[in-house]
């Protein structure tokens, strides 16, 4: 946990009664859930279970059918995923979502200035520059790039590539990190490294990760959301979930034992 949590607190992210349909077919059948500021949350749950649709419905890709997100008190209904995303969201997708060509640092630069907007006049240009470049340094000191710097991004590793893509979701600031799937694909030694980095980029901040591999979610996650065929079965802490019949028996059990 990264930072305490109150009971009176605004949460970070509140679902309410979220649902969401393609034609006739429902996918998100009725989320609720509260995610406090500063809460590392990871939503685990079967194949199709509906977790990338409820990420697209946290950062605004698709609208609910029903149902409220709420960041930080705000209702996000009718927001376009840039202006969320310039309320403090920021997420990663699936598939890597970087410039190839350009260098990595280049890469991050690019997400930089795309999260300010244009809210600086031309005369602020040079200085403006400046502010960019260290803020993108900085990033990639974050992300243990630095020696990287110059390179096409398209070089870098599996890995690097992905602690690249964490660097350009962090970017802008956000406050609320949401990654879908950061581990997938890589070894057990990648993986402990992207784990570390995701801790150290998300101190002070909420996380919100889908992420299929146990050990990091048992490992990371405050809390944990078990979805099941577009319904929460259950919310709590690590030890709560993993002791309960019900996960057990819709998901964990099969998932826990794939591990071995
Ligand atoms: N745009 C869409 N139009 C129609 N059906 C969709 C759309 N997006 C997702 N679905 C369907 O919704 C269901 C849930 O998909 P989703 O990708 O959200 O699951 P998931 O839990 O993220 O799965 P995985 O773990 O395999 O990534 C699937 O049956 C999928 O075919």
């Amino acid at each position: 946990m990264n930072a305490p949590m109150s009971k009176t607190a605004v949460p970070a992210l509140q679902l309410e009664g979220l649902r969401k349909s393609f034609g006739r077919t429902e996918i998100i059948r009725g989320v609720d859930l509260s995610i406090q500021r500063g809460e590392l949350h990871a939503v685990i749950g079967p194949n199709g279970a509906g977790k990338s649709t409820l990420f697209n419905l946290i950062t605004g890709r698709f609208a609910p059918t029903s149902g409220t997100v709420r960041l930080h008190g705000t209702d996000l209904a009718g927001m376009a995923p840039f202006q969320i995303n310039r309320m403090g969201l920021s997420r990663s997708f699936q598939i890597t979502n970087i410039f190839p060509k350009m260098t990595v640092f280049e890469n991050v630069r690019c997400s930089l200035l795309w999260s300010q907007g244009y809210r600086y006049s031309f005369w602020n240009l040079v200085s403006r520059s400046r502010e960019l470049n260290e803020g993108a340094d900085e990033i990639l000191e974050q992300i243990n790039l630095t020696a990287r710097r110059d390179l096409p991004a398209g070089v870098l590793s599996y890995a690097e590539q992905r602690a690249l893509e964490i660097g350009i979701t962090i970017a802008g600031g956000a406050d609320v990190i949401m990654l879908d799937e950061p581990t997938a694909g890589m070894s057990h030694s990648e993986t402990d490294y992207i784990v570390e980095l995701i801790r150290k980029v998300t101190e002070n901040k909420t996380l919100v990760m889908v992420e299929h591999d146990m050990g990091v979610v048992f490992g990371l996650a405050d809390r944990i959301s078990v979805l099941v065929y577009g319904e929460i079965i259950a919310t709590g802490r690590p030890e709560d979930v993993r002791a309960n019949p019900k996960v057990q028996e819709a998901y964990l059990g099969a998932a826990l034992e794939a591990e071995h």
